[in-house]
Formats: C-alpha cells, structure tokens, sequence
C-alpha cells in the first residue's frame, strides 16, 4: 500500500533544473530522462567549468542560474580499492561538495532537491534486506566508511533543512548502479564496469585466465542506471518525506555469479580465479526496497539485458582497448 508520503505533485517541466554531476554515470542518465520526460530547462556544469568544492563559485553559479529544483548527483565516487585508498578525499571532498550545494540552494530558494546517498551507509552487519530504518543502527563497513559518514552527513542536512525550513527536499540511497559512462578504469570503479573492461581485455588477448578481486563469496545487488533515474524522477513528482528512501532490486547474487554473467555478455571462454589478498569488503547488503515498490514504482532493466547493453557501449565507447 502506498504511503501517506507520496501523493501526485508533479515538478513542472518548465522548471530549472540543475543536475549537477550531469556528466557522471547518475547525472548523465538523470539528464537523459529528463529530457525525454519533456523538461525544458536543465542546467549542467562541468567539473572543470564549475568545482563544487569552491564555496563562492557554487554561490555565484546559484546566484545567477536561479534553479528551481536541484538534483545532487555530483560526488567523489570508486569502488572498494578507491574508497579503502583515499578515504580523506572521499570524506572531505564529498562533504565540501554537498555542504556547498546545500547551502547555496538553501540561500537561493531551491524548492525541490533530491540528494543521493549510497547503501554503503547502512551498517555492515544489518538485518537483511536492509530497511530504512536501520541507519545508525550498527558500525559501518570499514572499507567506505569514511565515504558512508559523509553521505550519513548529507542526509542529515537535508532532514534538517526540512525541519527548520520546512522545504520538501528528499534523499534517495541507491545501490549498487552500473551503466553508460560508468568509470571503467581498473584501481578505481566499481566491480562491474572493472570485470567488463578485465574479461573484454582478457577476451582481446586470447589471455587464458582472469584473476578478480577477493573471495567472490560477497553478495551485491545491481541496479541499471537508468532504473535509478527513472527512479530518481519518480521520487521527485511524488515523495515528501524525511526519511531517505532506498533505490534497488531487492535481488542480489554473488561475485562469482556476476562474474560468470559478465564472462557469459563479453563472450571469454577461459578461467577465472580469485585474489583473495584484495579485500571483501561488506558481506551482503541487499536493500528492502518495499517503500519504493509500494508507491508504484518497479525496475524495467533485468541484469542480463542490462549488461549485454553495457558491454555494446562499452565497446563503443571505450575506445582505448582497441589496437
Ligand atoms: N555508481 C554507483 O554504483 C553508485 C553511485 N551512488 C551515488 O550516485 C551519485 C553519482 O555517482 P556516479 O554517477 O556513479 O559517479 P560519477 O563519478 O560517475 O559522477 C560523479 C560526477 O560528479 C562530478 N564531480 C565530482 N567532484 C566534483 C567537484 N568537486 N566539482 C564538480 N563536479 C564534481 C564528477 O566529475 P569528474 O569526474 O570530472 O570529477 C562526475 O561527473 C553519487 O552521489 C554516488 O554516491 C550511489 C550508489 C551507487
Ligand atoms: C556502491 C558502493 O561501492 C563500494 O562498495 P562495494 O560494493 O564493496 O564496491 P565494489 O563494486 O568496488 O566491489 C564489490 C565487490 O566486488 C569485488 N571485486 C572483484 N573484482 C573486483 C574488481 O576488479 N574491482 C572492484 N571494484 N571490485 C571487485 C570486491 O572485492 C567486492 O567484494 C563502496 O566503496 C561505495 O562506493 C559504495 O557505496
């Protein structure tokens, strides 16, 4: 049943939207729905026309653009080895970038605002599926802690705006996304774009074996990224609530069930083994996606079809493989 929390409150489509981060794996879809969802006013700045971690430059840019509603999918980002690497870049960085936007927005009368988060803020060992409600339940992950306290952090800024402002802003908290213009470079993605680019390679070479990070053992759910900015939109024209709203499948499997997927879309042949001096990190954490689910919304894009999509453009686009 749905809850009292969402009602129909459509964003006009004539509003100014600023997505910012419109280049990234999240942004660039959320940019691509909105368009085919009939907005007319996107704004989009660059990394390099526009860093979020320049406080005046972010007033300045709200000050003169004026957005109505602000989607905030610009954030530092990496997988495991990233985020367990250079955790003060991903604390610091991620707090500048949203304390910055945050602000800005507040002080320029941003109405609708959809701050995104990640699943990683979850405790390490919660209760499966995991609910909303467990935030701050239990002890992070240690591999992205740092990474999960800053975006803990920005969903509590926008639980405060809204209750000493009172303005409608949300957070959504995605799990694991894949997709075009994923970052496929290999010490810093996520795993999937990481075994596409590794299993394409190994393909490629005629390389008999494949060596991936870990057990295998890890259980992660996956969600297209254009599930998630469809998700994303939906959220927008109908939820007005505090608490941050988990984005998902509600189906996982494990590394080596992915990885034999992804070998399967690339069409490699050979062995995989396991490196298991590379870390695990959280065992499982497949989300409860019944608040989504339950207000209408359901994933288009089975994993199958998903990755045999990711992996064309991969080799569309991706060019530097090719010799
Ligand atoms: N990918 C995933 O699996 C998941 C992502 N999310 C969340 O979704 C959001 C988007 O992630 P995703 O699209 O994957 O990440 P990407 O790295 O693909 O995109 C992030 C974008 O933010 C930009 N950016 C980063 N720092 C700055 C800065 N200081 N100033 C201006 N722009 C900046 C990046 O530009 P540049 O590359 O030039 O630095 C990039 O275009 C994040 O909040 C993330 O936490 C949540 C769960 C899973
Ligand atoms: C979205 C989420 O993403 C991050 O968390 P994660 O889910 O642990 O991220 P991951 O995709 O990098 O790894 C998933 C699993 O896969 C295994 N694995 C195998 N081989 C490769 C490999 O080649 N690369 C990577 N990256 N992982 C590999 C790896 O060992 C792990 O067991 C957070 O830091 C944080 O950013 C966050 O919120």
């Amino acid at each position: 049943m749905r809850s009292a929390l969402f009602a129909d409150r459509p964003i006009d489509r004539h509003s100014t939207v600023y997505v910012a981060g419109h280049r990234g794996l999240v942004g660039s879809a959320i940019w691509r729905r909105l368009r085919g969802e009939g907005f007319t006013d996107l704004v989009g700045r660059s990394h390099d026309e526009l860093d979020l971690k320049d406080r005046s430059a972010v007033f300045e840019f709200f000050r003169s653009e004026r957005p109505d509603v602000v989607v905030l999918a610009a954030a530092k980002v990496g997988g495991i080895m990233a985020n367990n690497t250079y955790p003060v870049d991903f604390i610091s960085d991620n707090l500048q970038v949203q304390v910055n936007v945050l602000d800005a927005a507040l002080e320029y009368g941003v109405e609708r605002l959809l701050f995104l988060g990640s699943t990683c803020i979850y405790p390490k060992l919660a209760e499966q599926p995991i609910r909303e409600d467990a935030l701050l339940t239990g002890l992070l992950e240690p591999t992205n802690d740092a990474y999960a306290i800053a975006k803990i952090a920005g969903i509590l800024q926008v639980q405060a705006v809204r209750r000493q402002y009172g303005r409608p802003w949300i957070s959504a908290m995605p799990t694991n996304l894949y997709g075009p213009e994923d970052n496929f470079s290999p010490m810093t993605s996520h795993v999937l774009p990481a075994l596409i680019r590794r299993y394409e390679e190994a393909r490629l070479t005629d390389s008999p074996t494949v060596v991936n990070w870990g057990s295998g053992t890890p259980m992660r759910e996956f969600l297209h990224v254009d599930d998630m900015a469809a998700a994303c939109l939906h959220l927008l024209d109908t939820y007005d609530g505090p608490q941050q709203v988990n984005v998902g499948t509600g189906k996982d499997q494990s590394i080596k069930e992915i990885a034999c997927l992804v070998a399967e879309a690339v069409g490699f042949h050979g062995a995989t083994e396991w490196d298991t001096s590379k870390p695990d990190g959280t065992p499982r954490k497949l989300i409860d996606v019944s608040t989504l689910i339950g207000s209408g919304w359901e994933p288009q894009i089975g994993l199958r079809e998903g990755l045999e999509s990711t992996v064309a453009w991969f080799r569309e686009n991706v060019t530097a493989l090719r010799t």
